[in-house]
């Protein structure tokens, strides 16, 4: 079943002949229910511009996109918000954890925005467990400056997970990460991904972060040129070998 669907959406900056720019081009896409999808492509080509329109942080200038069967182009701000803080869980490159505030503080800081209102304790005993899952509950009086950067990204996974959202979306998750700790921090999304059946869309440059989702959308130029599954590729290496050599035919044609 389809959790997200875009039908021919076009986002359009600028409204003058000399400087309008075409970010995404009649773009048709469907994200099935807890599957591992990663968007690559050049730079420009319209990635993150997707992501920001399929979580309704921009509105496409035509076209349609559904969650599930709502329709994100009916709904005014808040009930945008509300959705977002309710269904979807964000991540990004440089992890956006507030300096002054602890792990434990920054973990739960969605849920302030959130209408669940939940028990603080229950809340505080779920992101335990979530920092628990991801191996950094030893740290959760800690502050960000005290933390590594692979530290930092995890702590801003929990944070995405603590409203339990349905669709994990992350831009350039491992962009400001070593390539070891890239590896935990993609291990940890495919984890989520497989166990708790959590829909997962990342942007990335690197083929062996693609490597680790099931299907690959490749962008040019604000379209969808390629749309490839990689569930039947045996293997991360092949997978690599794979993904880089699509993006290679890219760069050729
Ligand atoms: N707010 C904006 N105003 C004007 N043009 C924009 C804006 N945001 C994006 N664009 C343009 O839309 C196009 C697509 O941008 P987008 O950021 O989606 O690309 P991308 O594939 O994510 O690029 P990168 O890999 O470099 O991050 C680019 O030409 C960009 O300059």
């Amino acid at each position: 079943m389809s959790i997200l669907k875009g039908i021919n959406v076009t986002r359009q900056f600028g409204n003058s002949k000399k400087n309008t720019v075409y970010a995404l081009k009649s773009v048709n896409v469907t994200f099935e229910e807890g599957s591992f999808t990663a968007i690559m492509g050049t730079s420009g080509s319209g990635k993150s511009t997707l992501l920001n329109i399929i979580s309704g942080l921009d509105t496409p200038t035509e076209g349609t996109l559904f969650f599930n069967d709502i329709k994100l182009n009916e709904l005014n701000d808040n009930e945008l918000t509300d959705l977002r803080n309710k269904y979807y869980g964000f991540i990004f490159q440089f992890f956006h954890l507030i300096p002054v505030m602890n792990v434990m503080d920054n973990v739960l800081l969605p849920n302030y925005f959130s209408k669940n209102n939940e028990n603080d304790e229950i809340l505080k005993e779920r992101a335990l467990q979530i920092l628990k899952e991801l191996n950094i509950n030893h740290l959760s009086k800690s502050f960000p400056s005290e933390l590594s950067g692979g530290q930092q990204q995890r702590v801003a996974i929990a944070r995405a997970l603590i409203n339990n959202p349905d669709i994990l979306l992350a831009d350039e998750p491992t962009g400001s990460l070593d390539s070891n700790t890239s590896k935990l921090v993609m291990e940890q999304l495919k984890k989520l991904n497989i166990q708790k059946k959590q829909t997962v869309i990342i942007v990335t440059h690197d083929a062996t972060v693609a490597a680790y989702a099931d299907r690959v959308l490749l962008m040019h130029d604000g379209c969808v040129v390629e749309d490839e599954l990689l569930i039947g590729i045996e293997g991360q290496e092949k997978k690599v070998r794979y993904l880089s050599n699509l993006l290679n035919d890219m760069g050729r044609k």
